[in-house]
């Protein structure tokens, strides 16, 4: 029985099709599309797919655009579900204060990356880096307590925020450079250290809290932008939401 998992971002929607609701199931057909564009999907790129046999999916973009996305669910008759950050799931505590007010993308791939760590043996904390529209950094003990993490704007809009909040900062994309010394290179390198910088840092915190070095895995569209800059060992984990919607699922129908 197939699975649909769809990832809405701020900016993107990502599904993916597997064969079977459980974790590592084979990728039967993929894509993305922008928030401008989902009103297409069923005419679409959806349109030539068998029917799933189930969906789930982590939405960050609000109810107007989960709404949007239902009506092109509705091509297939089962009932979408949508994940909804709790006190636990999947082998996680959420230390959230409130623990619904986490973003469902990070419980989602916080649950991605436990299952990772399990299925590999490994008994190493874990920091979960999401590289979207914004970006995040989790923190993940070997034992599955998600201990808090970080929100900070994404390349992009740091480097729009600076064009609009100033005269003389609108420059073509730059390199980046450890001494830069020209403003597309200047403001290209901030931004990048800005994340990179912010990651090290988390990774410096958790291997402090828990005494033991930190797997980091980095997912999200922009990941690979980054990740040769990180002073950091590191994982690109492209799947790392939709590996959380599999385990997630796959826990929901043994439940
Ligand atoms: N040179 C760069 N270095 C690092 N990040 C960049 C660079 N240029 C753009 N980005 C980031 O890449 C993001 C675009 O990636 P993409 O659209 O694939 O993200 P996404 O994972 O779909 O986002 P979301 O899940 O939030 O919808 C931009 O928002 C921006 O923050
Ligand atoms: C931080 C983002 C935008 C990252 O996609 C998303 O996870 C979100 O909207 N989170 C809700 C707030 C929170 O996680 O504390
Ligand atoms: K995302």
């Amino acid at each position: 029985m197939s699975f649909l998992a769809i990832d809405i971002g701020n900016t993107r929607l990502k599904w993916a099709l597997y064969a079977s609701p459980t974790p590592g199931a084979a990728l039967l057909d993929h894509g993305a599309a922008f928030l401008e564009t989902i009103d297409e999907l069923a005419e679409g790129a959806w349109a030539k797919l068998p029917h799933p046999g189930s969906m789930l999916g982590c939405n960050v973009a609000g109810d107007a655009v989960r709404r949007r996305v239902e009506e092109q669910l509705e091509l297939w008759d089962f009932t979408p579900r949508w994940v909804v950050p709790g006190a636990q799931e999947g082998g996680v505590v959420n230390g959230y204060d409130h623990p619904g007010r986490l973003g469902a993308d990070r419980w989602t791939s916080l649950i991605g990356a436990h299952w990772h760590m399990r299925s590999r043996g490994s008994h190493r904390p874990v920091l979960v880096v999401m590289m979207g529209t914004a970006v995040t950094v989790d923190a993940l003990s070997a034992d599955g307590q998600f201990l808090g993490g970080i929100i900070l704007p994404g390349h992009g809009i740091m480097l729009r925020a600076l064009e609009s909040g100033t005269a003389g900062l609108r420059v073509p994309t730059g390199q980046v450079r450890e001494f830069p010394t020209n403003t597309s290179d200047a403001l290209t390198s901030g931004g990048t250290f800005a994340i990179t910088g912010a990651i090290e840092r988390m990774h410096r915190h958790l291997r402090t809290r828990t005494g033991k070095t930190p797997i980091v895995l980095v997912t999200g569209g922009a990941g690979w932008k980054v990740a040769p800059d990180l002073d950091v060992d590191h994982e690109l984990v492209e799947s790392l939401i939709f590996d959380g919607l599999l385990a997630m699922q796959s826990h929901r129908l043994a439940l």
